[in-house]
């Protein structure tokens, strides 16, 4: 009798056997539905020799009810998944769920229903109606999605759908993309540009697998370098998969993208409306020649979709933490995307100005080829970067500018040039508390201070979302107008220059402000036109955009990262610095950056003032080789949590006192985490710190095999952590 093993998306179930009707032909990869009990479920067929289940005797299979009409899962997005569950100590399930992306995406009809505004007026106009009237300006999504678009209920837009206020229009989700255009407008590439994109263009001809460190200073032109090999994946017939670490660059992204190859790419990311996902994955899923995607865009969960030929990868800003997913499966893109390209066997070019430390030492060991641009493209120099040192040139009590940054500030505003401010805090104020009876604002759910948001009034905590309204008098002693605002954050700054130079015009960038594709869209396009005087922003604004005009950038607080003893805290100071100034002198004019700080020694701040990239990752190599931190040696997190303390506590340390003694593994903890409360749940640490030649996952999974923890414990295990709280 024919039995297929089928893996099932639900991690509870695991690995199931199933007979094989007359008629299908199920392979390794088929996404098929199979009963369980009374229900139905989905799954991948999967080689039975890779793969355990519980035995069944075959009289007792059931046989698989259908096979779905999409393509099979490739081998090498098996092995991938195998690979990604194996290494972050996750279930196979978890991981293949990130392929399949959404049932919606595999099952039902070849058209869908679509709402949008048809121009007319309901009879009566209630305020709820002239809501949704005025949001949905230019939307098209399905009544659900349109009522969060909106935040009105659904009864209200089928409402309108009566009265003929939003009429319904047939959308095909098999229709292809447009296809962009290798030659569409070629750019004249330098000659280092052009050393670079050829190499990497051989590998895709040649179809092998090689990485690529794509190492090129701050407006250097990386992606005009890559898009060659891009076009070289077009000409194969082959798909390209482009990573981006946020959605507020790939408006840019997609911008740039469009000039040289004509049309938009196809884009991925966790927003997209369940039609334009679907069409998505369907077209991801089918090959090019058959009208399939071509070029994806997305964030890192297009990592694990099922392409059916891709020819290349590229990650750029490829240092960012953003790549590391901290919930779920606990994965980082970058690594899990060089993996894929092995098994795909096709090149990966990971783009940066400042790579990892990690990837550097890649590259140094021969594993990846590095290719390096030098200097910036045409007539652009890299700006000078100067400190501020805030104990010698303090700014005015309760400001936050020193007089040295203002008056540069107020030179590039009569100059009609741009200037940005970063200070990686949003909101108003990190905290707030009474001056009567020294009450802090805490979130009741996380062990932080609730940060007070002043344009939406509010006090917000950043870790749980929990918000609540500045009271009138403080909690605590009841003392009216008594609460102070401590320290700043990117509106107090934006405020601060608001005073200062009346006529600037300022904007505010954060995700508070850019939440969606098009509020980014918007601020590219007013700030490329000259819109805008002064930009304040988060890290939001310090990499990729490309701002001709902008010549200042002010570091308002280069010691914030430098503090809480995080141990990437050096590496990521330098590298969210650099980024930042290198938004300066990108066009004609030469660039400034001013860097306010308290330690102009800390070698960290030393290095970024005098340009030596190559003497701060030397140090930083050393310290992390002694240290036996990645990537000499390996860290693993163990995080144990409930929302009863003693639970969390008593479980940890149960966890902690049977300890495997394994050579080459360190062991730390438990202990309360630096978050010892998060989103209403209790934590605790333990901390690995292995040897490369030891086998941290099988020790882990071995140790907490022994352990049958209450429902309420969720035990979670972080393979090269980068948060430590
Ligand atoms: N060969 C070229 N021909 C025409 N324009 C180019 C070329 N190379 C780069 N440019 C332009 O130079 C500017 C800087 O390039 P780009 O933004 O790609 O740099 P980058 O290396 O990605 O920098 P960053 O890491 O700072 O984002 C862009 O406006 C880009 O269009
Ligand atoms: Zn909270």
């Amino acid at each position: 009798m024919d039995r297929i093993r089928v893996l099932s998306l639900n991690a509870a179930l695991g690995a199931l056997d199933y007979s094989i009707p007359e008629g299908l032909d199920p392979v390794p990869g088929s996404v098929v539905v199979a009963p369980l009990g009374p229900r139905l479920i989905t799954g991948i067929v999967w080689e039975a020799e890779r793969l355990l289940s519980a035995p069944v005797p075959d009289e007792k299979l059931r046989p698989i009810t259908e096979i779905v009409p999409v393509p099979p899962i490739g081998a090498p997005l098996r092995r991938l998944i195998e690979w990604t569950a194996e290494y972050y100590c996750a279930s196979l399930s978890a991981v293949a769920r990130m392929a399949l992306a959404s049932g919606g995406a595999l099952k039902g009809p070849a058209t869908t229903t679509e709402y949008r505004l048809s121009g007319g007026l309901p009879d009566r106009m209630t305020p709820q109606r002239e809501k949704a009237i005025e949001r949905l300006e230019g939307e098209q999504a399905t009544i659900r999605e349109l009522s969060e678009i909106a935040g009105v209920s659904e009864g209200v837009l089928r409402g309108l759908v009566n009265q003929g206020v939003i009429e319904p229009v047939e959308v095909d989700l098999h229709r292809p993309y447009p296809a962009p255009d290798p030659d569409h407008d070629v750019p004249e590439l330098t000659a280092a540009q052009t050393a670079a994109a050829d190499a990497i263009a051989a590998s895709v001809t040649a179809r092998r697998f090689e990485p690529f460190l794509l190492d090129g200073v701050t407006g250097s032109g990386k992606t005009e370098t890559y898009f060659e090999p891009m076009a070289a994946a077009l000409k194969e017939g082959r798909q390209i998969l482009v990573l981006l670490p946020e959605i507020a660059l790939t408006e840019a992204f997609l911008k740039r993208f469009s000039d040289r190859f004509g049309v938009a790419p196809v884009l991925w990311h966790s927003s997209l409306k369940s039609t334009e996902r679907r069409r998505a994955w369907r077209a991801i899923a089918t090959d090019p020649t058959e009208g399939g995607a071509q070029v994806v865009v997305g964030a890192r969960s297009a990592l694990f979709l099922p392409y059916a030929a891709l020819g290349l990868i590229v990650v750029d800003e490829a240092h960012e933490i953003s790549f590391k997913q901290d919930d779920g499966v606990r994965y980082n893109a970058r690594d899990v995307a060089v993996m894929r390209a092995r098994f795909e066997e096709i090149p990966i070019v990971l783009a940066s100005a400042t790579p990892a430390l990690e990837s550097l030492h890649m590259a140094a060991s021969g594993i990846y080829t590095r290719l390096e641009l030098d200097s910036r493209f045409g007539a652009a120099e890299l700006p000078t970067i100067d400190t501020i040192d805030l104990t010698q040139e303090p700014p005015e009590s309760g400001h936050w500018l020193a007089p040295r940054l203002v008056e540069e500030l107020e030179k590039r505003l009569e100059q009609g040039e741009q200037s940005l401010l970063f200070l990686n805090r949003r909101g108003f104020a990190p905290l707030t508390l009474c001056r009567n009876c020294g009450f802090r604002f805490q979130c009741p759910n996380c062990t932080a201070w609730l940060v007070e948001h002043r344009l939406s009034q509010r006090l917000a905590c950043h870790h749980c979302g929990h918000e609540t309204q500045p009271p009138e008098t403080c909690p605590e002693c009841g003392e009216p107008d008594c609460l102070v605002a401590c320290g700043p954050g990117v509106e107090r700054i934006a405020d601060e220059v608001a005073a200062r130079l009346p006529e600037a015009r300022i904007a505010l960038v954060t995700s508070d402000t850019l939440s969606s594709p098009g509020k980014a869209s918007a601020f590219i396009q007013q700030a490329s036109s000259g819109a805008i005087d002064v930009i304040v922003g988060t890290q939001l604004v310090t990499k990729g955009f490309h701002f001709p005009e902008l010549t200042l950038v002010g570091v308002v607080d280069a010691d914030l990262g430098l503090e809480g003893g995080d141990l990437r805290a050096a590496e990521r100071t330098y590298q969210q610095v650099a980024q930042v100034a290198g938004r300066a002198g990108r066009g004609e004019k030469p660039g400034l950056v001013l860097i306010q700080t308290r330690h102009p020694e800390a070698s960290v701040i030393a290095a970024l003032a005098a340009g030596d990239r190559d003497a701060f990752y030397e140090a930083e190599t050393e310290a992390r080789r002694s240290a036996g931190a990645p990537p000499f040696g390996r860290w693993a997190a163990i995080i144990v949590s409930s929302e009863d303390e003693r639970e969390a506590k008593d479980t940890a340390f149960a966890i902690g006192g049977r300890r495997p003694q394994v050579e080459d593994i360190a062991i730390y903890g438990p202990a309360p985490a630096p978050m010892a409360l998060l989103r209403g749940r209790y934590r605790y640490r333990l901390l690995l710190n292995a040897k490369r030649t030891a086998n941290v996952q099988a020790v882990i999974r071995d140790w907490l095999a022994q352990f049958d923890v209450p429902r309420s414990v969720r035990i979670n295990i972080d393979i090269d952590p980068y948060s430590f709280v």
